[in-house]
Parts: C-alpha cells; structure tokens; sequence
C-alpha cells in the first residue's frame, strides 16, 4: 500500500544543538536505510520550509504507523497521511 504523507518538523527553539544535530544524523540514517530497503519510496523537501512530502509503501496502515513511530524526529513532527490507490488514467503500470 502506497501512503502519501507529509511531516513536518517543529524541534523546540531551546533545544541543545547538539541534541538536534544529533537527531538529525539519526534521522538521516534511518531514512537512507528505509528508501534503501523500498519502504520509502519519494523523499522531497517542501521549499521553504522543514518540512517534507514523502511517499511510503507498507502493507498496513499499522505498519506504516509503526515506521514512522520509529523516527528519532516523530516526537517533534506534525505528521499528515493521505492513502493512494492506482489513477485510472495513469499509464504507470507499476503503480501500486
Ligand atoms: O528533514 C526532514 O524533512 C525530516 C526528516 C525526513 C528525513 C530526514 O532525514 O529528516
């Protein structure tokens, strides 16, 4: 199952830099690693802002839920999901 979805990421101003740094290199990690393994298939950052749409493939929605649980950046997200389903009109047959 395809998930659009959108995170944004809202880390506290006070937040000790070198925490943040830290999450970030964590965060990257674990975000190479899923689009390496295929869960996450569309990384884009939203211009102008910290924020980014993503496109994810998992087989449940609770799947899904608990990749993104999983994220150092989750506790500082505003996340936003949309499911997909196959555009009749696409002519992308690998679609799914
Ligand atoms: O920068 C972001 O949009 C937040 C998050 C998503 C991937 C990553 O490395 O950080």
């Amino acid at each position: 199952m395809l998930f659009h979805v959108k995170m944004t990421v809202n880390l506290p101003l006070d937040m000790d830099a070198s925490r943040a740094a830290q999450l970030k290199a964590d965060e990257k990690e674990l975000a190479q690693r899923l689009q390496r393994e295929g869960t996450w298939r569309h990384l884009w950052r939203i211009a102008g802002h910290y924020a980014n749409y993503s496109v994810f493939d998992a087989p449940s929605v609770e799947a899904l839920h608990d990749t993104l649980m999983q994220l150092p950046l989750f506790p500082y997200m505003s996340i936003e999901i949309n499911g997909l389903c196959r555009h009749p009109s696409s002519i992308h047959a690998d679609d799914r």
